[in-house]
């Protein structure tokens, strides 16, 4: 049979409108929106307008919620920022690379029948580069994500479904778990109000 063209959205935004349309649908085909996500050219005209850093840690741009079915978040990940080693919370998680490199490291779920078990172990290691789109739920592991750059930023986009504002970090000595909330730096390019109270976060 032949295999089914890939779609090229020519834009973030047509990358978005494909994306409404794919999850319109209740059954998600993993490969397709990985290979749709995959084909968008980077291009940081189209995604400036998202893209805030923080000088402490990496921060979280909400870019479109997906009609309720997905969140597209912008991450960026300033010289040496990384995440926790953390779950998805049974979501898919797509991440697609806009610019620079960040490096994912997979984790096994620790043992959770016996609490603090020593140190998580490590699946896999690797480099994602500019426009791939990598992908990871909760039966692949756990994974840590850093932007080891001294010297560049990098900008990742991530497509979340079903959305969720939650997850479980994880100690890399002990494997001791916390659920932490998960909040957006901006929305749709505007800076979200900080936050009185704070709040123990994934970064
Ligand atoms: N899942 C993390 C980013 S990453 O490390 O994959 C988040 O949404 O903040
Ligand atoms: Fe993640």
């Amino acid at each position: 049979m032949e295999k089914p063209e890939v779609m090229t959205p020519k834009s973030l935004d047509d990358l978005i409108k494909l994306l409404h349309k794919l999850f319109e649908s209740d059954k998600i085909n993993v490969e397709e929106v990985q290979q749709i996500m995959e084909a968008y050219d980077s291009n940081p005209q189209e995604w400036k307008k998202f893209a805030m850093f923080d000088p402490t840690r990496y921060t979280r741009n909400l870019v479109d919620e997906g009609n309720g079915k997905f969140n597209l978040i912008l991450l960026c990940w300033g010289e040496g920022q990384g995440s926790s080693i953390h779950d998805h919370t049974d979501s898919h998680c797509f991440m697609k690379m806009l610019q620079g490199e960040l490096k994912e490291t997979l984790f096994q779920w620790p043992n959770n029948k016996t609490q603090d078990v020593g140190d998580m172990v490590q699946k896999s290691q690797r480099i994602l580069k500019e426009n791939q789109c990598a992908y990871i739920n909760d039966s692949l592991g756990l994974h840590r994500v850093e932007n080891d750059s001294h010297t560049d930023g990098s900008v990742s986009l991530h497509l979340y479904s079903p959305p969720f504002d939650t997850c479980q970090t994880f100690d890399e000595r002990t494997g001791h778990k916390n659920t932490v909330k998960m909040t957006f730096w901006s929305k749709f390019g505007k800076r979200t109000q900080s936050e009185t109270t704070v709040s123990q976060e994934n970064n």
